[in-house]
């Protein structure tokens, strides 16, 4: 490839060329591989577009059918693909499209001029009883500053409802869609830029194409063709857009250099999975060559894997030797096994230390005025949570959120109760998780020079303080030592609610947020944020987040909820569910989800009796290397994965847990959704 020339490929032509015929495939990689060497060869055969917006715009022969839509900068050597498509349907396509570069805010786009004209001559024409257009109050410098280009300005003037924005998603660059829907939200142009970081101080060269192409904005939709095997390397391996092609806030959060520790917040499908791994890789490339090491941890083992294959997909192996994939569970086991600890961690409470706690309550007194389930909530969410280790530390600890007042005296006795149970597990060779994540801060801190230069979390809202408080000791503080990313709102373990801040982590000035949901449709991700309705939610750090600003950026069938059915019905239900999704496309996977093993069970062989194949997501397992198409899983299982479509089945009552369940559940679905309750 010349120095001079920059090659860039849309989101689109990889898109399309992977769902081409293969025998075309192969030609059009063989054009754009013989194209990259020199785009000015002789052999390269451009053809101006008749009637073109765009006077830059050519074709290029892929075969007899097909062409490639190319745009070549008129000044500098900058070429980028565009569209691939049968002949006529290419040039219809490029016929109707202008490329430009923002004025303010700098990025490439790409503008359906026809469709501005269509939707502006529409306007010509108003109802007579209309509302006033919604972005009246800003002027067109704050619209292409929130990523409006230029040319859609006029289309954009007549939006007067969300309903009007939602429609025009699909021809506006995400960043602008993101910008203008968190306007309609109420938040001002100013603040949405400051979250952003986009700059809008800069003079815009509106001709240099190539300086446009390296902003964060351009590469959430163009990708800059770095060196001769990149182009091969990224058409011939299945493309999954996020590989390749991140949200400006994304790719900003991945790369840039912090002051120390950084929390992401998002709702479900907004991404941050794909951002923490980016995150890791870029965080690795820069160990390559040292001994030291980035830990990547999440919540449970199957969630590990997958990010552990996702990484493998980003990064090199020698970026991969550093980084370790564990779940914190996993990691805090080795750990200590490697320190010789001598107790062992009590994962399993029912089978392990519900017989011991029974136990230790036999002194138990009613007349305390608590019940016993209080009991092991103290112990839980204030004993473990704080790592109280003495009486006296616990006459003194803060009791937020438990309600009731405990005198000094009923303190002391419940400690009582307490410290018989430690004991008891204890003489048993047995440490509950919580204990034994703070032993393994104390070997840690005794030791001094913490395993890790880094660490990035995933699933952050589910650990509990002690496990905050390890990841903080895992890894010294300084630039860029901890990235923590979750969602309040998918908290499946109450207990282990947390504020980061008084676990030691402090993440002032360096907390973002990602808005756009990226996996499920917008009325799935409706109909699940509506069980969250009055629920507070909190932000991991002792403060609230809240759900309104979350949109998704698809669109899809309403989701059925189904009340009161009886469990023959629900069967029926499911059966013609699943049969409608395969009958849509053959490929679907659908998961099918129940708050308990014994539910999942039953739900999976009434499946099985209809004739298909289920597989059961247990805890080591990647979904993605099961030989199925329907997968039944607990609600619990289901954190962090991604199906099509997913059926839910509870038969209790909806308590804020199992609603956030069930939120959970039903946002891992990509397309369709059925709720039974
Ligand atoms: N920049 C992007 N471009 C295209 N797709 C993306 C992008 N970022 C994320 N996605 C896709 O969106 C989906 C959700 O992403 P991801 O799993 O990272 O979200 P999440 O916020 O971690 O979700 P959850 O909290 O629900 O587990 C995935 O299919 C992912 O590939």
């Amino acid at each position: 490839m010349k120095d001079d020339v920059k090659i860039i490929v849309s989101n689109d032509v990889i898109k399309r060329m992977t769902a081409l015929p293969a025998a075309v495939q192969t030609k059009g990689l063989e054009l754009m591989l013989k194209f990259q060497t020199d785009p000015r060869s002789p052999g390269i055969n451009y053809e101006t577009i008749q009637g073109a917006r765009d006077k830059n715009f050519r074709s290029v022969r892929i075969d007899q059918g097909y062409r490639g839509i190319i745009f070549r900068a008129p000044k500098d050597n900058v070429f980028v693909w565009l569209h691939v498509d049968k002949h006529d349907d290419a040039y219809a396509w490029a016929a109707k499209r202008k490329m430009s570069v923002n004025p303010v805010n700098g990025a490439l786009t790409l503008t359906n001029i026809s469709f501005v004209e269509e939707t502006v001559q529409r306007e010509a024409a108003p109802a007579p009883t209309q509302p006033e257009p919604s972005f009246a109050a800003l002027s067109d410098r704050d619209l292409m500053a929130l990523g409006v280009p230029e040319e859609m300005l006029p289309a954009v003037r007549t939006i007067r409802s969300e309903g009007d924005l939602d429609a025009m998603r699909d021809e506006l660059p995400v960043e602008a869609y993101e910008g203008l829907f968190l306007v309609l939200a109420g938040d001002s142009v100013s603040s949405i830029l400051a979250a952003r970081e986009t700059r809008v101080d800069r003079e815009i060269d509106t001709e240099d194409f190539a300086s446009a192409a390296e902003r964060d904005e351009s590469r959430s939709r163009f990708y800059v063709v770095e060196g001769e095997n990149d182009l091969q390397a990224i058409l011939s391996a299945p493309l999954e857009q996020w590989r390749v092609f991140l949200h400006p806030t994304q790719r900003r959060l991945t790369t840039r250099s912090l002051n120390g520790t950084s929390r992401i917040l998002g709702g479900a499908g907004t991404g941050k999975t794909v951002l923490a791994m980016h995150r890791a890789k870029h965080l690795a490339s820069r160990l390559v060559d040292t001994d030291k090491k980035l830990l990547f941890t999440t919540f449970t083992t199957n969630l590990a894997l997958d990010i552990e294959d996702g990484l493998k997909s980003i990064c090199s192996p020698e970026q991969m030797a550093r980084i370790d994939v564990i779940n914190l569970d996993a990691l805090v086991f080795r750990l200590l096994k490697a320190r010789r600890y001598e107790h062992e961690i009590a994962f399993d409470y029912e089978a392990k230390c519900a017989p011991v706690w029974e136990s230790a309550m036999v002194d138990f007194d009613p007349a305390l005025g608590v019940s016993r389930d209080f009991v092991r909530e103290e112990f839980e969410q204030v004993v473990l949570a704080q790592g109280l280790a003495s009486r006296d530390d616990y006459r003194e600890a803060p009791r937020r959120g438990r309600g009731a007042v405990l005198s000094r005296k009923k303190r002391d006795a419940l400690w009582e109760i307490f410290e018989n149970y430690r004991l008891q597990l204890s003489a048993t060779g047995l440490k509950e998780p919580d204990d034994a994540y703070r032993d393994a801060c104390a070997l840690l801190a005794s030791e001094g020079h913490p395993p890790y230069v880094h660490a990035v979390v995933d699933e952050t809202q589910d650990f509990g303080p002690q496990a905050l408080r390890l990841i903080r000791a895992l890894v010294p503080p300084g630039p860029n030592d901890l990235m923590f990313v979750g969602d309040g709102h998918q908290r499946i373990y109450a207990k282990n609610k947390a504020s980061m801040g008084s676990c030691g982590i402090d993440i002032r000035g360096r907390s973002r947020k990602l808005y756009l949901n990226y996996r499920t449709t917008e009325e799935i991700r409706r109909e699940a944020v509506s069980l969250l309705e009055g629920i507070e939610v909190d932000d991991l750090d002792g403060g609230s987040d809240e759900i309104a600003r979350y949109k998704s950026l698809m669109h899809g069938p309403k989701p059925g909820r189904i009340q009161g059915a009886s469990m023959e019905a629900i069967r029926d239900g499911i059966r013609d569910f699943i049969a409608q999704c395969l009958e849509e496309n053959r490929d679907t996977k659908v998961g099918l989800m129940a708050p308990t093993a014994k539910l999942r069970d039953q739900l999976a062989q009434q499946i099985r009796e209809a004739g298909y194949k289920v597989a059961t997501v247990n805890h080591r397992e990647r979904l993605s290397r099961k030989d199925a198409q329907i997968f039944a899983m607990t609600l619990h299982r289901a954190k962090g994965l991604e199906l099509d479509a997913v059926a839910v089945v509870v038969n209790r009552d909806l308590d804020e847990n199992l609603r956030k369940l069930v939120y959970v559940g039903m946002t891992r679905a990509k397309r369709a959704a059925r709720f039974y309750c």
